[in-house]
């Protein structure tokens, strides 16, 4: 099984506090992993160190076998859900999501507008996104990661402000997304998000990281 992400002996600091301590793991193409832990133990400084916006003291992180910060400064190929997504509020969701995609590349507003609905969303709204609720907002930034369709997905929080009926459709998706072969990295808070959708569970703790559970190799 390829790795896609491989986390090598990797430290971060911020001051006196350590919140990254040697840590080294691989992840495998295909898998959904749950990273959990405490508030503060690390989850999204990881998860920022492997999307290129935190630079490691030391150690190497490489994407599909391309390092961070040296081949490349960000992952390609990847959706990204990093705390609550900011979006232009004047603007509708599908304009903020056709404009970012046209960052990238050749924008297809075909496949803006499936990602749009696929999160349940109507790209034909008129509404500024300054006029989502916070689900709806969430909604539109799970759309926009999933747009260009990528094949791994890097998801910090991505339920956050989401109802029962929400969390449930965007788990629906998100293992539909396995099923494609992609490989998610996801932190939650939410035990059911980690035990309905995780292969293999990381927990976070003073620094380190400990795989908890593997449904692959159990
Ligand atoms: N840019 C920064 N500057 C200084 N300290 C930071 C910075 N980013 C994160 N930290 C610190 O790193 C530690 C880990 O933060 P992180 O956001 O990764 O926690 P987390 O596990 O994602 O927590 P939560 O579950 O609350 O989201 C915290 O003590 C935080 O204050």
């Amino acid at each position: 099984m390829r790795d896609v992400i491989r986390v090598m002996d990797v430290s971060k600091s911020f001051g006196e506090e350590t919140v990254l301590h040697h840590i080294s793991y691989d992840f495998k193409e295909g898998r959904i992993y749950g990273i959990v832990g405490n508030n503060g133990s690390g989850k999204t400084v990881l998860m920022k160190c492997i999307c290129g916006f935190l630079i490691p003291d030391s150690g190497e992180i490489t994407v599909n076998y391309k390092r961070i910060g040296k081949d490349m400064d960000f992952p390609q190929d990847t959706g990204i859900i990093i705390e609550t997504p900011g979006f232009l509020p004047n603007l509708t969701g599908m304009r903020n999501l056709e404009l970012l995609a046209s960052l990238r590349k050749k924008i297809d507003k075909k496949a803006v507008a499936e990602a749009i609905r696929a999160v349940g969303l109507d790209p034909e709204m008129k509404k500024p996104v300054s006029k989502y609720s916070l689900g709806m907002r969430q909604r539109l930034g799970i759309a926009q990661a999933l747009m260009e369709d990528p094949s791994l997905l890097i998801l910090d929080e991505p339920f956050n402000g989401l109802d029962k009926h929400g969390v449930s459709q965007m788990h629906e998706l998100i293992l539909a997304q396995k099923k494609k072969g992609k490989t998610i990295l996801l932190s939650s808070h939410s035990q059911k998000d980690i035990d309905v959708l995780c292969d293999v569970v990381c927990e976070m703790d003073g620094g380190v990281m400990h795989c908890i559970r593997d449904r692959i190799e159990e």
